[in-house]
């Protein structure tokens, strides 16, 4: 976690290469990297695709992110919970008018609750690309990390567009499975009111080779691009706010209750 409690600026955030946890970020990776075919996810997206595994609020879901600390990050080392707030708070101070937007920083990461549940880690956290197509260069580690993952030598999903048409849009797309595509899944499934833009959001936030590397442009169509300046704005909340001082949960959460009995209210299907 950076060392300041103010907004710091890209330097200061993933690196992947010398950080104090990088050996076991890279171990997280190859995991990732080596499993994640085609046919695990889609064996993924039929396992949890349907929310039948349990019943929980959000305001459940999110406390039990108290219990867990994202292998993947070489910039948090604290409960995901804290990272939710730190987020949607600096989002209400940017966008006080925008209360939706508040709540999906909020619950952006809540689908990691998937690794309380028995998924590894490799599954659940990290930055997310499409399989089913050439790995391109702007994934973390790609060259060292992909070596035993057989769609890598298989014709049908190694060209630059494999399985897609160019242009499909990214709805289309299969990403490696994790916590985005499933906390879109469940806030689908519960027909949460939550705007397309914050959904989309939720959906593609780690998209990084994307969204910040500007990659994968042959596979989106034209409302990929016009969301995309929406996912890039709440990636500046998401990356730059996490820092040493954390909130005080406590005395936020009556607030942000207040926006999930608004959007996505009661039990919902996990
Ligand atoms: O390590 C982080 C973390 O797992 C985030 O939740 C995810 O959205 C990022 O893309 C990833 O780099
Ligand atoms: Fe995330
Ligand atoms: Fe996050």
């Amino acid at each position: 976690m950076a060392e300041d409690s103010g907004i710091l600026g890209p330097a200061d955030y993933r690196n992947y290469q010398s950080g104090r946890w990088s050996n076991r970020i890279h171990q997280t990776y190859c995991l990732m990297h080596t499993y994640q075919t085609v046919r695990f996810v889609k064996d993924k997206h039929i396992q949890w695709a349907s929310c039948n595994h349990k019943e929980m609020t959000l305001m459940e879901a999110l406390c039990a992110l108290d219990d867990l600390v994202d292998e993947s990050d070489p910039d948090v080392d604290v409960p995901n919970s804290f990272h939710a707030y730190q987020t949607a708070e600096e989002i209400r101070k940017d966008h006080p008018d925008k209360d939706w937007l508040h709540l999906v920083g909020l619950i952006h990461d809540a689908g990691k609750i998937l690794a309380l549940w028995g998924e590894p880690q490799w599954s659940v956290v990290g930055d997310s690309y499409p399989v089913g197509c050439r790995f391109q260069n702007s994934i973390v580690y790609r060259d060292s990390t992909f070596t035993e993952n057989p769609d890598q030598k298989d014709p049908r999903y190694n060209s630059l567009c494999g399985i897609y048409e160019p242009n499909c849009g990214l709805d289309k797309v299969l990403m490696s499975w994790g916590h985005d595509e499933y906390m879109y899944n469940v806030l689908r499934v519960n027909k949460c009111k939550i705007p397309e833009e914050g959904l989309y959001m939720i959906r593609f936030h780690s998209f990084y080779p994307w969204h910040t590397s500007g990659d994968y442009m042959h596979l989106c169509n034209s409302k990929d691009l016009r969301m995309l300046e929406w996912v890039k704005e709440f990636n500046k909340f998401d990356l730059y706010t996490k820092y040493q001082k954390l909130p005080d949960i406590k005395q936020l959460q009556p607030y942000y209750q207040s926006l999930i009995d608004k959007y996505c209210p009661g039990k919902l299907r996990w």
